[in-house]
């Protein structure tokens, strides 16, 4: 049964006769302001800012903006089915949740209240590396609900084995590796308030859970807490590699591996090549390299070359129901959402986060049924133009 996301309008309207009205926005594009208002500068500025001067991120909105839709009539769209298939799954819209590390800095139920509300909702949950919660116990927080792990691959082969093995048993069934990140950009906002939730030994929850990461420290994290963060900082990435070693993770991986980060064509063919079953096509949401084509203007052309060979999925400025249509139409198979949802955590917790989710879709329900399309299969370049001013 397709669900029905559209209905929150008349929900909310309904709601509003007894003189309720939503707790936060529906407008997602306010969330932002909003929790620039209500959290302290440290944790804001960590989620909204970006590498450089920000014009990655401002870009991100962009690419998306500059395209604009264009509505067909008389489709017959009264029945509509959001639903999906991703990396072999039937999701029941093109829609995940993206993975961001250190959610404790937001809200104290972290993790474990947006996995419930993914979960609540049916839209997979993807847990950062970086996470402040360790991945069995937000596994624990979601029953059997589709879930994804996302890998920063630790330089240290016994962690990375490690982690592999537990995200696993844990239940998640597919595996982001994320390979925009050897190196943590420059990060003005960050930088200016000397603000770096990890060297306080947040985030790092996987890691001080790990047999194989505490075998290398010489004393329990908490009698030495300095040199727990130092072999984390040490191992949490590893710049040196290189494509071949992607063959280590089909070794100790036998379910579907996605990379995330791809924004040239070229990469996006290797990963093919390599046996790869899908690519995020981001740009860390311009947190990563400055100055990087944004990820919408990415898009097509990783489309255009891969395609037909794996899953295309697609991040970096959604915000709105449009954006997911324009990203659906420009070649990405399912978007993962990022700040918004984040912002929904630190407002409001786990109602926040099943707000946030249930606008997006229930915008892109009705934005896909007024321009003329039932599902999110239909949508192409032909339903957009790109303004050239
Ligand atoms: C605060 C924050 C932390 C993030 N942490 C991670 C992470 O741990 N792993 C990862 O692969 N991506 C991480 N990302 C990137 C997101 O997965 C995603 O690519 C990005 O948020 C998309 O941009 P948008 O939120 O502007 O749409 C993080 C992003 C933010 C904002
Ligand atoms: O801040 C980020 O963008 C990010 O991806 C990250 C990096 C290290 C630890 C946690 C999150």
């Amino acid at each position: 049964m397709a669900k029905h996301w559209a209905d929150l309008q008349y929900e909310i309207y309904l709601n509003g006769m007894t003189g309720t009205v939503p707790r936060l926005p529906t407008d997602l594009t306010r969330l932002e302001a909003l929790t620039e208002q209500r959290l302290g500068p440290g944790p804001v500025g960590y989620v909204a800012g970006g590498a450089g001067d920000g014009s990655t991120a401002r870009a991100n909105r962009a690419a998306l903006r500059r395209r604009r839709i264009v509505p067909r009539l008389l489709r017959d769209v009264h029945e509509r089915d959001l639903s999906v298939e991703v990396l072999g799954r039937s999701l029941p819209a093109p829609l995940a949740l993206a993975p961001v590390g250190v959610l404790s800095i937001m809200h104290p139920e972290a993790e474990p209240a947006a996995a419930r509300a993914a979960a609540a909702q049916g839209v997979p949950f993807t847990l950062s590396s970086a996470s402040s919660t360790p991945m069995e116990q937000v596994a624990e927080a979601m029953g059997d609900a589709e879930r994804w792990f996302q890998l920063y691959w630790p330089k240290d082969r016994e962690v990375a084995r490690s982690f592999l093995r537990r995200a696993k048993a844990a239940g998640y069934s597919a595996l982001f590796v994320t390979l925009d990140t050897p190196l943590l950009a420059w990060r003005p906002r960050d930088l200016d308030q000397a603000y770096l939730p990890f060297l306080h030994g947040v985030g790092t929850a996987n890691y001080f859970s790990d047999p194989a990461f505490l075998a290398g420290l010489a004393k329990p994290v908490h009698e030495d807490p300095n040199a727990a963060v130092s072999h984390f900082v040490g191992m949490f990435s590893d710049p040196a590699k290189t494509w071949p070693d992607l063959a280590f993770l089909r070794e100790h991986w036998d379910g579907p591996i996605v990379l995330k980060g791809v924004l040239h064509p070229d990469d996006a063919r290797l990963a093919a090549d390599a046996g790869m079953d899908g690519v995020v096509v981001s740009n860390h949401g311009g947190r990563q390299v400055a100055g990087s084509v944004a990820a919408a203007d990415a898009l097509p052309r990783v489309a255009d070359a891969v395609g037909d060979r794996l899953d295309v999925l697609f991040d970096s400025g959604v915000r709105t129901g449009d954006d997911v249509f324009k990203a659906l139409a420009l070649g990405a198979r399912a978007v993962l959402l990022g700040r918004p949802y984040v912002y929904g955590l630190g407002l409001d917790g786990r109602a926040g986060v099943e707000h946030v989710i249930r606008c997006l879709l229930a915008e892109l329900d009705l934005t896909l049924a007024l321009s003329g399309h039932a599902g999110p299969a239909t949508p192409g370049r032909a339903d957009l133009v790109e303004e050239t001013s």
